[in-house]
C-alpha cells in the first residue's frame, strides 16, 4: 500500500509574512495557520498588528514579504477576489451592508456569488436558510439601514457566510452587541463551524466572549507573534498577561 495518503490541505497558511508602512514594520515574520473546522482568534493591544495582518490574509494589503496559501494554493500577491473565489469571505469593521436595500436583497448578493449555476429557487433558499441561522427571519423583507445596530451586524455576517465560504473571516463582529446578543452571535458561529465545517477567523476586542468561543488563539504584540495555544495557555503565559498590562483584562 502506497504511504502517499491525500491529506486534505490547510485551510489557511501564512509563512513569515511582513508588511511594511514606510519606515514601520507593523507585521513581522507572521506565521500562522487557520485548521479545518476551529475557530481562530487574532488578538492583541491596540496597534499590534491585527487589522494589517488579517488584510494580508484576505488580500487586501500585498505582503512586504512571506508567502500565503490558500487550501494549499500559493495565493502572495494575490488579489482579494482571487483570494474569496477558493473560499475566505471576509467582513469589515463597520459592516458591509447595503443600507438602503432589503436584508433579503443584502443577502442575496452574498448568495449568488456561492451559488454560481443556481437558479432563483436555489438562490431564494439558500437566502432562507442563511437568515433562519442567523436570527434575521423575521425582518427579512425590512430595509438593513432602519434595523437596530446589533441586526445590521447579523445581516454583514449573513452576507459573508450566504455564498457558504470555507474561511470565514470577522473583522470585530460583536461591536456595539450587548450581552444577550453577543451569545447568540457566539452560538451562531459555533453552528457554523459544527454544521458546516467552516473555519472561523476572529478578530476581536471583548475577551471574554473570545476566550468563550475560540479554539486556539494567536497574540500579536509590536507586530509580532507573542504567543499561541487554547485560551486557557494564552490566559496563563505571562507574556500575554505583561503585554495587556494596563491595556485591556485579559480575563
Ligand atoms: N495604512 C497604514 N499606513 C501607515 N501605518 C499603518 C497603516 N495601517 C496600520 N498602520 C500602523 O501599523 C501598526 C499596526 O496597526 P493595526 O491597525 O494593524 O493594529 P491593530 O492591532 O489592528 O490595532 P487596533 O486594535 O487599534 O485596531 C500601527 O502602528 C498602525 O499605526
Amino acid at each position: 500500500m502506497s504511504a502517499l495518503v491525500d491529506q486534505p490541505a490547510t485551510p489557511l497558511q501564512a509563512s513569515h509574512l511582513s508588511r511594511r508602512f514606510g519606515g514601520l514594520l507593523a507585521v513581522a515574520d507572521m506565521s500562522l495557520e487557520i485548521r479545518d473546522r476551529e475557530i481562530l482568534g487574532l488578538i492583541g493591544p491596540n496597534g499590534a498588528g491585527k487589522s494589517t495582518t488579517f488584510n494580508l490574509l484576505s488580500g487586501f494589503l500585498v505582503p512586504s514579504g512571506g508567502q500565503l496559501r490558500i487550501l494549499g494554493r500559493d495565493v502572495t500577491g494575490k488579489p482579494p477576489e482571487a483570494i474569496s473565489r477558493l473560499g475566505l469571505v471576509r467582513t469589515f469593521q463597520h459592516g458591509s451592508l447595503m443600507r438602503s436595500m432589503s436584508v433579503a436583497d443584502n443577502i442575496l448578493i452574498g448568495a449568488i456569488g456561492g451559488l454560481p449555476g443556481g437558479g432563483r429557487k436555489d438562490r431564494e433558499q439558500r437566502v432562507r436558510e442563511t437568515a433562519a441561522l442567523v436570527g434575521l427571519e423575521r425582518v427579512l423583507h425590512a430595509t438593513a439601514g432602519n434595523l437596530p445596530h446589533g441586526m445590521q451586524r447579523l445581516v454583514s455576517i449573513a452576507i459573508a457566510f450566504a455564498p457558504r465560504p470555507r474561511l470565514l473571516c470577522l473583522d470585530e463582529p460583536l461591536t456595539g452587541l450587548n450581552q444577550t446578543e453577543v451569545a447568540s452571535v457566539l452560538d451562531m458561529f459555533r453552528r457554523i463551524r459544527d454544521e458546516f465545517g467552516t473555519s472561523i477567523l476572529l478578530v476581536e476586542h471583548n475577551m471574554k466572549a473570545v476566550m468563550q468561543v475560540c479554539d486556539r488563539l494567536y497574540v500579536l504584540h509590536h507586530g509580532k507573534l507573542l504567543a499561541t495555544g487554547t485560551p486557557q495557555a494564552v490566559r496563563n503565559d505571562p507574556r500575554v498577561l505583561s503585554a495587556y498590562l494596563g491595556k485591556a483584562n485579559v480575563n
